[in-house]
């Protein structure tokens, strides 16, 4: 006999209520719809819903206070970190910049069914956009679980103003990618590179962001 019980979603973690503040209850409402349509979807696998919050929400939230402006978030997938980014912080402007089709409806979706008012859904690759007229330059842009960071660079940097940042999070191998990276982050007038280390402090899973200014 297999075990068909399904996967329970992860009580939501107290310090939620620090992260999200006043916005607390459109994160339930959207890790909520997450939970529900996340698998069907394609967006997250079942074995992600025990971690729902820890693993996802709450490290997307991690990035908030780091924002300013207007801010373009690289391959949204499922809106980590962009759409949570959104929710925390209602007066940054966010472009979730998304390719896949299935993807930028379930996040059309979610922005309209929330009533966010500070978000842009545009269906696009990275490297499409430059030159093109469809994007502003950016004052920052975030990304999470798209590519390395050799690869990433040159997706991210030519979005955004001189003088603004990179903001992307990375697993526990991010000074080895930054050491790989040396040749974007010379080609791209990156400086100022940084690890910061988030949420120990909030009993939270440490995520690693790499922050960067980026100087053309
Ligand atoms: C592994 S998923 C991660 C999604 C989300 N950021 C997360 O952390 O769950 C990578 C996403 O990047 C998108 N992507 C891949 N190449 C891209 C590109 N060149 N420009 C923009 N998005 C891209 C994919 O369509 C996919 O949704």
């Amino acid at each position: 006999m297999t075990d068909a019980t399904p996967p329970q979603v992860e009580a939501e973690p107290e310090v939620a209520a620090t992260l999200f503040g006043d916005r607390l209850e459109l994160a339930r409402s959207y890790t909520a719809s997450l939970a529900e349509h996340g698998e069907t979807l394609g967006l997250i696998g079942p074995r992600e819903l025990p971690q729902l919050w820890s693993r996802h929400i709450l490290n997307s939230a991690l990035l908030a206070p780091l924002l300013r402006g207007r801010v373009g978030d690289v391959g949204s997938g499922a809106g980590l970190p962009g759409l949570l980014l959104a929710i925390a912080r209602p007066d940054v402007e966010l472009t979730l910049i998304e390719p896949m089709e299935r993807r930028t409806e379930w996040l059309q979706s979610e922005v309209d069914r929330m009533g966010l008012d500070n978000v842009t859904v545009l269906r696009a690759r990275a490297e499409e956009l430059p030159g093109s007229g469809t994007l502003l330059p950016l004052d920052q842009v975030t990304a999470r679980a798209v590519s390395a960071l050799r690869t990433l660079i040159p997706l991210t940097a030519p979005l955004v103003r001189s003088g603004g940042e990179l903001v992307l999070m990375k697993g526990g191998r991010a000074e080895e990618e930054i050491d790989a990276a040396q040749k974007v982050i010379r080609r791209h007038r990156l400086h100022d590179v940084e690890v910061l280390e988030l949420g120990a402090d909030l009993g939270l899973y440490v995520t690693r962001v790499v922050r960067a200014v980026v100087d053309p």
